[in-house]
């Protein structure tokens, strides 16, 4: 939803075209087994790539723009057999283009690594025959600790294929298919081991080690140490420092769940082994608060200020997670605040919590499940406001906007442009470290992918990576930095409003984000044309507010993508079908000829419009007659009325005449002779035209609310200040709807006296 598709351009059809070449020469080669290349030749082959590649890297300047392309792979499903059920192979018994199921490859990187879109070196295994090896979806942030000259692994149900440069290797998709060895493990083969004086190390010499790698902050060897050191007969004494020691690393390493888990141990041991509880408590706090356990955080620092009350770090603990608490229940936000943390922070991840309304996921009939009124809200009531379970940024100010992917799927022949492959490392990643988090995220829609029923292997999660690609694609959502900046970034009624298929164009572009990110609860509302709910963003917060009144039991929605005059008209709908697979049921309310009777109408109507000098301009009251007139004549094209399908030619023909008369003079200011009475007639119609129905005659009052476009905001705000030369005893209706519209278009009204120049 509103990330930068490329699909159908000519570009993508290239690149998918070229793709599905290699593809189809792959499958011809299915079940080869390929001449090997000699050992030397292949080492200094991969070598020289690596120098290439970092002189390319050193050589390259700020600006220059690259865009790497990044084709997903024909899905596959991970290894879910326990390695103890599968038997080992070797790289000279490997077919190309093949799962070897029901096997594993022991190997040793025998080069320094190279990470571009994966991590890669040469492995040899122990007969000493080499191949390159491709590991997808690894941790960015130690990408270089991984597949280190030297380090041995093993390799889970190998896949053996085809590479783009037309060599071969190993391609690695799901995290839970690596195994990487210890210096130490028992598995490496002896001719190997490079400490096998450490073999028979005690649990306190791997704790001392442990110990060291946390100073230098080498987490994950710590944690491999300290792992290590629980299998060597410790004492209870040191069963409880090891486990707390590596606690703290699980911390540092964002694995939560394990942090939880040897904190808690750590608490409850603390009494048998008579040590202090105090480091526990706080681990496990903080391992809470990352979870977003917020109550349960609370309780912990409570607990530890009762028994500790001279620990600072937990009083200032305790007052950040009451603040969270407090978001997380009562769903208030300091809204100008976030705007500054959004701003300068990088990423913009905001210390917020998620707060979840009177919403709730429900059984939707042929739309699946949706999301739902528990209770009866308001317009501008706030639905829900979510931390995003991931967000990818992509500064396109910044020199990352240098380098940007294309995320390509020649099975849907889709294209994305943006962080989307960020965002799909970081939620696998995040997964993987935190499987509790899993069902929160498998749940969401995944069309037809049929997923494997397994949870864990070998004490790792198993996360599909192919599963999470689908949800991402299905789910995720295009952000702006704020949905306030970006729109007062170019504010202005003469760019934002218009008829004209290029502006319309451009406009749609303004509307695609390179940066995106996952809400899970939002993903679970259900798209339409004329929705009664909408998103904005403050960093890695989505808001999500009513559009109008709407009774407990209503189903929410909103556009997947932004909809458009001549809407139900073929193209826009497309993609809902080729990547939603769904048809709108929008789409089918108008008949071709009413269609091309109101195209002609509104073209009509831009000549016009275009048409208009400074002469013509000086009758405005006559131009405004002339409006309605078409405005009228094109709202006959319509079957149903604007509040079931909103007239948005209308709403935009309207508008844009108003703009041309605005820009010459408004409301009496310039040459143009508008009559106050006249403004407020067209600003009525274009917001009749958006399906609101309001009664404006003593009082000002909305009967419903209608299809709340970004300019919806402005349009009030005209109407407001119309009404303090037509109506003054409107004015302040007017500014209230105002408001709320601001409230609901940009997820707050905090800002709305410096937009709205009250
Ligand atoms: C982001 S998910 C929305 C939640 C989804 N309905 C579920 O059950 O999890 C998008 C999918 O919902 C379904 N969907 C959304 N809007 C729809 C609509 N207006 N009509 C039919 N299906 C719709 C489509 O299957 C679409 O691919």
């Amino acid at each position: 939803m509103d990330t930068h598709d490329v699909s159908g351009t000519l570009e993508l059809a290239q690149s998918i075209q070229r793709r599905e070449k290699t593809l189809a020469d792959s499958q011809a080669r299915k079940g080869q087994r390929p001449a090997r290349h000699p050992r030397n030749q292949v080492i200094l082959r991969f070598q020289l790539h690596l120098m290439a590649f970092r002189i390319r890297v050193l050589s390259k300047g700020p600006q220059d723009f690259t865009i790497k392309s990044s084709f997903v792979p024909l899905a596959y499903v991970p290894c879910v057999a326990p390695l103890s059920a599968l038997k080992k192979t070797m790289i000279d018994d490997l077919l190309l283009e093949t799962h070897h199921r029901g096997t594993y490859l022991l190997v040793r990187a025998v080069t320094p690594q190279n990470y571009i879109t994966a991590v890669m070196a040469i492995v040899e295994d122990e007969k000493g025959d080499v191949l390159m090896a491709q590991l997808y979806h690894q941790d960015d942030g130690r990408a270089e600790d991984i597949l280190v000259e030297g380090m041995v692994l093993i390799i889970k149900e190998p896949y053996f294929k085809l590479m783009s440069d037309g060599g071969y290797g190993l391609r690695v998709d799901h995290l839970s298919d690596v195994v990487f060895l210890a210096a130490n493990d028992e598995r490496i083969p002896s001719s190997w081991q490079q400490e096998s004086a450490q073999q028979s190390a005690t649990a306190l010499a791997w704790k001392t080690k442990g110990n060291s790698h946390v100073k230098e902050s080498s987490y994950r060897s710590a944690i491999a140490c300290y792992t290590r050191a629980l299998v060597c007969a410790p004492t209870p004494e040191e069963t409880h420092t090891i486990r707390l020691n590596r606690s703290l690393a699980f911390l540092k390493t964002q694995e939560y769940d394990a942090a939880l888990s040897d904190a808690e141990f750590a608490m409850t041991s603390a009494s048998s082994v008579k040590k202090p509880v105090e480091k526990a408590l706080f681990r496990k706090a903080q391992a809470l608060y990352s979870l977003e356990r917020y109550r349960e955080c609370c309780e912990v620092l409570k607990d530890l200020r009762l028994e500790y009350p001279d620990n600072t770090a937990a009083k200032s603990e305790l007052t950040r997670a009451i603040s969270r608490l407090a978001e997380q229940t009562h769903g208030k936000y300091p809204f100008k605040q976030m705007y500054a943390e959004a701003a300068c922070l990088q990423p913009p991840r905001l210390d917020r919590a998620t707060y979840l309304g009177p919403v709730a996921v429900q059984p939707a009939g042929s739309r699946g499940r949706g999301l739902f009124t528990t209770k009866a809200v308001k317009a501008g009531d706030l639905l829900f406001c979510e931390k995003a379970f991931a967000h990818a940024f992509d500064d396109q100010k910044a020199d990352s906007g240098c380098n940007t992917t294309m995320l390509i799927d020649p099975e849907s022949r889709s294209g994305t442009i943006g962080s989307q492959s960020d965002l799909i490392n970081m939620t696998v990643q995040k997964l993987h470290r935190n499987p509790s988090l899993l069902p929160l995220i498998t749940d969401l829609h995944h069309g037809a992918y049929q997923p494997v029923d397994a949870a864990e292997v070998d004490g790792q999660p198993v996360v599909d990576t192919f599963l999470i690609r689908r949800i991402i694609a299905l789910n995720c959502f295009g952000c702006p930095l704020s949905t306030l900046t970006s729109y007062q970034h170019d504010r202005s009624l003469s760019s934002s409003l218009s008829t004209t298929s290029a502006l319309e164009k451009e406009k749609e572009e303004k509307n695609a984000f390179h940066s995106c990110g996952l809400w899970p609860t939002a993903s679970y509302i259900n798209h339409s044309c004329d929705s009664n709910a909408r998103r904005s963003f403050v960093g890695d917060m989505m808001v999500a507010r009513a559009t109008r009144d709407l009774p407990a039991g209503t189903e929410l929605t909103w556009w997947y993508q932004q909809p458009w005059p001549r809407q139900p008209a073929q193209s826009k709908n497309n993609k809902l079908h080729s990547h939603w697979g769904f048809a709108c049921a929008c789409a089918q309310a108008t008949s071709p000829a009413a269609l091309a009777k109101r195209d002609a109408l509104a073209a009509g109507l831009r000549r016009y419009v275009l048409s208009l000098g400074a002469r013509e301009l000086r009758d405005g009251d006559a131009v405004a007659v002339r409006i309605q007139g078409a405005a009228d004549a094109m709202a006959a094209t319509y079957g149903a009325p604007a509040s079931d399908v909103p007239r948005l030619a209308v709403w935009m023909a309207v508008q844009s005449a108003l703009v041309k008369m605005l820009k010459a003079g408004g409301l009496g200011m310039g040459p143009v002779v508008l009559r106050p009475v006249r403004m407020v007639e067209l600003l009525l119609a274009a917001l009749a035209a958006l399906g609101f129905v309001i009664d404006a005659g003593a009082a000002l009052v909305v009967r419903r609310w209608g299809l709340l476009a970004t300019d919806v905001v402005d349009l009030w705000l005209l109407l407001r200040d119309a009404y303090y030369l037509a109506a003054p005893e409107l004015v302040t209706a007017a500014e209230g709807y105002a408001r709320t519209a601001h409230r609901i278009v940009f997820g707050e009204d905090e800002t709305f006296e410096s937009y709205g120049g009250v």
